[in-house]
């Protein structure tokens, strides 16, 4: 027959006679659209053929709003072509392609739309940043930030006392110095000048200048007993120490607590905030030698408490001298110079200590110190000596300017990985369930997310117990609890709970936790975070903002994976040095997305990385999803797909299914498109708001609305579902909360909300005053 003849002529889509797949993932309605969905693929697939008929189109897209509404209705009569006396531009037909699997699926009834994982997705740029891949050099490589294996170099040669050499051995086993303890120690035991002190991450820069002042200080403690003084800890305040975030004073506090312990009679103390004002005067009251603060809470004191007495100090430390600057603390910085400067002099009639050096030694120590710290040396400096480890690798050592040049340790593994928009949640997932798919291979990843909006719903997405989030007693853990052991009042558990086990990521009898640390939390919850996190035994998974980015020193951190794109290049080197301390091995993943993003590689190469991979996306979803432990290749080689594709399903049907979710989910896509905002100028280049595919987007945080709706900056309202603006009451004034978490992307937890409200203005400021961002 002349049909079967036409028929038998016919180009079918490769699929078309194969029996349907089974979609597993989501609810009924998720599976049976995805069915529909194929079906109506094959379906118009052979409609085209039969006729050549107009593209499907794909949420993914770029297309009018109105063109994506066509889905899954009767498609419109192509436009009429206008005529040759027409000067407008005619439409070219858009190119036929092979439907895919759950490539665009019907609309749903509440107007939701569900695309493909693996359709429409940007091509890579190959030419520009992927040249033929460079042959990795395995040859085994000394840790840039280990302790020196020199005979010579031992604690006792650089100054140190026997006593405290001894303690470092026994109580710490520190056995030598690294390089730039080495440098530093010498140095400020032996003279009084100011100094920048700047080296890798993990290199042990804490020591570097905690001990030449306990060292010092301890000095001191002799030449007044042997002038028959004793010496207490009402002596005097000798040194300060400043940092910007509470966590990091807290640590820098704890390990001058350890060294002290060696010579009790000298008292250390910390005021960052927090707690009550009056507890931490009282402590003032009582004396302390040696004081670690943050500049707000130091500030504050020194106009209240009449009892601090600074004439004495004589050693003044910034750590994370350059996030100080960034956080905008010149302010508070030069008042506390100011102060020490005034009350040095008024006091110099009084009672002298012998063995008080003269003058005051300033010290700013980071990895990453550069010219904008020309603002706190003009404060706070005078004539300072560059410290660093590789001297040449400072522009101009003898004025102690520093430049930039700055390396990651060099036995830290670093790789990026080309991941498309839609993919990000899902892949994030599998790269974690690869960490973590054998026992002992990775005991902890720290995975840094940009708004502190996002940390929460990538925590409830990695816990993977969305169905029982209506219970809002269900699995609170008992330290979220109050003390009468009730849900505090007012919280849900998604605002309260912090950590719990993964049904996510890790393998059989390999149990992960996951934890989730932001500025936006409350200082109890975040300590006792941070402290459940590092005293965790088994694997552990921390989902936080930049407020663990700077000097934290968290044991076993194995991996550290950005998923969001760091601020700078500079946060990107902190964040990566959380793991590869003081000469142990890491690796660091960072996510970028197809386009312009790659361009980052070339700022990536800046880090000096010994051999930067590259992952596809595709690479990662096979190795996480692979139903053989991990074999790509074996079995169906479809099935990774399929088990991403159900995953991702699921996960949108969870967040869709419960309204708190999905406003979790809407929050931290409209954090997260905020933050991209507020990259660096340099930067911005590459992380192009007007590149990002919104749409694309918007389904790695499980949503189906379209961008409009969601109410993005930027983007039209449409209708109803529109932006809306949400003003939450916090300490009495109102506030927008997500411009709050937005802060914490960039700024991280500082002390007192002062520099919080700075960082609002650099943010405003940043983005133009613009008024979406609810700043005012
Ligand atoms: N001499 C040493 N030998 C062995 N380990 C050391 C030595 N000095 C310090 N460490 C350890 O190295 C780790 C990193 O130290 P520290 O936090 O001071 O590094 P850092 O240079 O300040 O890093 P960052 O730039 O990230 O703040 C700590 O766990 C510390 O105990």
């Amino acid at each position: 027959m002349a049909d079967d003849g036409m028929l038998l002529n016919f180009s079918l889509p490769e699929d078309a006679f194969m029996t349907p797949k089974i979609f597993k993932g989501g609810n009924w309605k998720d599976r049976l659209t995805a069915r529909k969905s194929a079906e109506w693929g094959r379906a118009k697939a052979a409609e085209r053929v039969a006729g050549g008929g107009k593209r499907i189109p794909d949420y993914g897209d770029v297309q009018s709003e109105e063109e994506e509404l066509i889905v899954g209705e009767q498609q419109r009569p192509a436009n009429k072509a206008r005529t040759s006396n027409d000067t407008a531009i005619v439409k070219k037909p858009k190119v036929a392609r092979e439907p895919h699997r759950g490539d665009i699926l019907p609309k749903t009834t509440t107007g939701e739309v569900i695309s493909s994982l693996f359709t429409s997705n940007p091509s890579v740029v190959k030419t520009a940043v992927q040249p033929a891949p460079e042959a990795v050099d395995e040859t085994p490589i000394e840790p840039s930030n280990a302790p020196l294996s020199d005979e010579l170099a031992t604690f006792t040669n650089l100054g140190l006392s026997p006593t405290l050499a001894n303690h470092l051995l026994t109580k710490l086993q520190l056995k030598a110095p690294t390089a730039i303890q080495r440098k530093a120690i010498q140095l400020l035991c032996a003279s009084d000048t100011d100094a920048f002190i700047q080296a890798e991450t993990g290199s042990g820069k804490t020591l570097a200048y905690l001990l030449p002042i306990v060292q010092r200080i301890s000095d001191i403690s002799l030449v007044m007993k042997a002038a028959s003084q004793s010496f207490t800890r009402r002596s005097g305040l000798f040194a300060l120490i400043l940092a910007p975030t509470r966590e990091l004073s807290k640590q820098i506090s704890a390990v001058l607590e350890t060294l002290l312990s060696c010579c009790h009679w000298i008292v250390g103390g910390i005021v960052i905030g927090g707690e009550k004002k009056s507890s931490e005067k009282a402590r003032l009251r009582k004396g302390v030698n040696i004081l670690v603060a943050t500049p707000g809470r130091l500030a504050d004191h020194l106009d209240s408490t009449e009892v601090l007495d600074v004439s004495r100090v004589r050693w003044l430390v910034m750590d994370e001298g350059d996030r100080l600057v960034e956080l905008g603390f010149e302010k508070d910085i030069q008042k506390i110079v100011s102060v020490l400067n005034m009350r040095g002099r008024s006091r110099e009639g009084g009672v002298v200590v012998p063995g008080l050096p003269a003058r005051r030694t300033t010290v700013l120590c980071s990895a990453t110190i550069k010219a904008d710290v020309e603002q706190l040396r003009s404060i706070a400096l005078k004539d300072p000596v560059a410290i660093a480890v590789d001297a040449a690798e400072l522009a101009d050592g003898s004025d102690g300017k520093p430049e930039q040049a700055f390396s990651a340790p060099s036995q830290l593994k670093q790789s990026y990985a080309i991941v498309p928009a839609k993919q990000r949640l899902v892949t994030l997932v599998a790269v974690l369930k690869q960490a973590f798919k054998r026992k002992g291979t990775v005991m902890k990843c720290i995975v840094f997310m940009s708004a502190a909006d996002s940390v929460d719903f990538h925590f409830e997405m990695l816990l993977g117990e969305a169905d029982t989030l209506g219970d809002s007693t269900a699995r609170l853990p008992s330290t979220n609890l109050s003390r009468s052991g009730k849900i505090p009042q007012g919280n849900t558990i998604a605002e309260t709970r912090t950590q719990g086990v993964s049904k996510v990521c890790g393998g059989e009898g390999n149990e992960v936790r996951v934890f989730r640390l932001h500025g936006s939390l409350q200082q109890v919850t975040r300590t006792e975070t941070l402290k459940g996190f590092a005293k965790c035994e088994g694997p552990a998974v921390l989902v936080c903002t930049d407020v663990m980015a700077r000097g934290l020193d968290l044991p076993n951190v194995d991996l550290v994976v950005e998923f969001d794109p760091p601020a700078s290049k500079d946060d990107h080197l902190h964040r990566i040095g959380r793991t590869a301390r003081a000469g142990k091995a890491g690796r660091a993943m960072i996510f970028l997305l197809p386009g312009c993003e790659e361009g980052y590689v070339e700022v990536l190469k800046e880090g000096k990385p010994r051999n930067l991979t590259r992952h596809e996306g595709d690479e990662l979803l096979k190795k996480g999803f692979a139903p053989m432990a991990g074999v790509v290749g074996q079995g169906d080689v479809k099935e990774w797909e399929q088990a991403a594709t159900d995953w991702q399903l699921e996960a949108e049907r969870s967040v869709n299914e419960h309204p708190r979710h999905l406003e979790q989910a809407r929050r931290a896509y409209q954090s997260f498109v905020r933050a991209y905002a507020t990259h660096v100028t340099a930067e911005r280049g590459m992380f192009d708001m007007k590149a990002l595919h919104l749409g694309h987007l918007a389904k790695a945080f499980g949503l189906r609305d379209k961008p409009g709706r969601i109410g993005v900056p930027g983007q039209r309202p449409s209708g109803k579902g529109g932006k809306e603006k949400r003003v939450v009451k916090s300490g009495g004034k109102k506030r927008s909360s997500s411009a709050m978490e937005d802060v914490d992307a960039n700024g991280g937890a500082v002390d007192e909300g002062e520099a919080r409200r700075k960082m609002l203005g650099r943010v405003k400021m940043m983005t133009g005053g613009a008024s979406e961002f609810n700043l005012g």
